[in-house]
């Protein structure tokens, strides 16, 4: 199932500058292997924004919040899911 997702990052100003870098160096490689795996297809940045816009690729519901509560930076985020159906008009599903 595909999903988009809008994630809105909230660091708070007072975290120590160390456990910032840490929490986003994990946050890095985590999101690497999920797109190695072929589980998060596409990540944009939107402009201007300490926002993302991406596509997953997983089973189900469950999978997605299994992967999204996961990531070293969920506790700051705000996160926003839209589940994803095929276009009756998009040329490329036959
Ligand atoms: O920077 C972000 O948009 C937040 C998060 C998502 C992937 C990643 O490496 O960091």
């Amino acid at each position: 199932m595909l999903f988009h997702v809008r994630m809105d990052v909230n660091i708070p100003h007072d975290l120590a500058p160390d456990t910032r870098s840490e929490i986003v160096a994990r946050e890095k490689a985590y999101s690497q292997e999920l797109q190695r795996a072929g589980k998060w297809p596409h990540i944009w940045r939107i402009v201007g924004e300490y926002s993302n816009f991406s596509i997953f690729d997983v089973a189900d519901n469950d999978e997605l919040h299994t992967v999204l509560s996961g990531l070293p930076l969920f506790p700051y985020m705000d996160i926003r899911v839209t589940a994803l159906a095929k276009h009756p008009s998009d040329i490329s599903s036959g």
